[in-house]
């Protein structure tokens, strides 16, 4: 049978895996990896201690490692509020783990009240644990799937009430046999529970970590750098989507090209950082003038894209000259000059069957005619 020691070195050994996993992920720069990496060390600590309990002082057998493993659930606890970038209580943090000093040596000299310390940290656990849950519940990403968020507060709200648990059995336990040597089978479930709560909720913050990267490398992938619109290559597999799902339903799709008017003097007369800077004010004024549903894209250096889901000709051309309207109308302010652009369009409307290669050829031919016109106009195809 499984000794309470042998529980708490298997659980030592799992931190140490789990410091190790953290660690690899320092590199990420992450707020909140630092708290977490320091929550797990402390809870290394504070079970050797624990295990020297009968040979060592009993400062360091109970108050230090009450007051260690209080600290590293608040460790923790402050990780997940970096993490979401909210403000850390520090003040309330120290104040818990000074309660814990003081409270446990009370319980302990002169009469060991044992059931009503192990009583107490449960409640301090318990409280912490749900004040993860909440925090994680709350401030998850509302806009992407957010399975392993969900996880870890789940797993913080079980031993939370794993915790309120222990409270309430342990102050009617009649005996009062040192949690060190009692063998009995309960003693060793709430054992494993609060064994079981530090790595696991590690494990929940490497879960939660990888989701953030994963989702960070792919704004990286899809998005502009420059304007923030999507890149060539998320544009081009968006419009294919929206090509497919316009054939399934019959419904209209339209594509306009936009390009800005001798951009190349704007940088030549003002400077490429303004000319970048007129390239993210369009963007805005795009977005600004999009529908919900529409997208945006930088194709190319100063060559944008917008696709117009659910949209036939009519709507697409006023919603074109609205915005070349807009962009005409534009005083941009660089400094102590004002610059003023205008852009070119080319709009097409997708024909079942179309490839997307015609269909951006066809766009981009009516640019072309915009241009040779004149430029500061739109063009599009007369059938459509
Ligand atoms: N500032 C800035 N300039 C860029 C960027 N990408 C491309 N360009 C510049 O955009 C200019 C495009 O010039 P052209 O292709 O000759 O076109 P244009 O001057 O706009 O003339 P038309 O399109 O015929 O009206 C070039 O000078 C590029 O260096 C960018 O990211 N930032």
């Amino acid at each position: 049978m499984l000794s309470p020691a042998t529980l708490l070195i298997i659980t030592a050994l799992l931190c140490t895996m789990m410091l190790l996993v953290m660690l690899s992920l320092r590199r990420s720069r992450l707020p909140g990896i630092r708290e977490w990496t320091w929550a797990i060390i402390l809870e290394i600590v504070a079970l050797g201690c624990y295990l020297c309990q009968n040979a060592a002082p009993m400062v360091i057998g109970y108050v230090l490692a009450n007051s260690l493993i209080a600290l590293a659930i608040c460790l923790f606890y402050a990780g997940c509020r970096r993490f979401f970038r909210l403000e850390v209580p520090w003040t309330g943090m120290i104040a818990t783990v000074a309660l814990v000093a003081v409270v446990i040596p009370v319980l302990r000299y002169p009469v060991d009240y044992m059931n009503l310390r192990v009583a107490f940290m449960s409640v301090v656990h318990g409280i912490i644990s749900t004040m993860i849950a909440y925090t994680i519940i709350k401030y998850r990403p509302a806009y992407r799937a957010t399975h392993g968020h969900m996880l870890t507060a789940v797993l913080a709200l079980v031993f939370a009430i794993g915790y309120a648990i222990r409270g309430v059995v342990y102050l009617h336990r009649p005996d009062n046999t040192p949690l060190l040597v009692d063998g009995s089978i309960i003693n060793l479930i709430f054992l494993s529970l609060g064994a079981l709560i530090m790595p696991g909720l590690t494990m929940g913050a490497v879960v939660m970590t990888h989701d953030t990267l994963l989702s960070q490398a792919e704004a990286i992938a899809n998005r502009d750098f420059l304007t923030g619109v999507l890149s060539r290559k998320a544009f081009i597999e968006q419009a294919q989507r929206e090509m497919a799902r316009a054939s399934r339903y019959g419904r209209a799709l339209a594509l306009v090209m936009v390009d800005i008017d001798h951009f190349k003097a704007i940088n030549d007369r003002y400077g490429h950082p303004t000319g970048d800077a007129i390239l993210r004010d369009f963007a805005l004024l795009a977005e600004a003038s999009v529908r919900d549903g529409d997208y945006i894209g930088r194709l190319g250096g100063e060559e944008f894209g917008i696709l117009l889901p659910d949209s036939a000709g009519p709507a697409a051309a006023v919603m074109a000259e609205r915005l070349r309207e807009q962009v005409a109308a534009r005083r941009y302010r660089a400094g102590e000059q004002i610059v003023r652009y205008t852009l070119s369009a080319g709009m097409a409307v997708w024909q079942p069957g179309e490839t997307i290669e015609d269909f951006v050829a066809r766009s981009d031919y009516w640019l072309y005619q915009a241009k040779q016109s004149g430029r500061n106009r739109v063009q599009g195809d007369p059938a459509t």
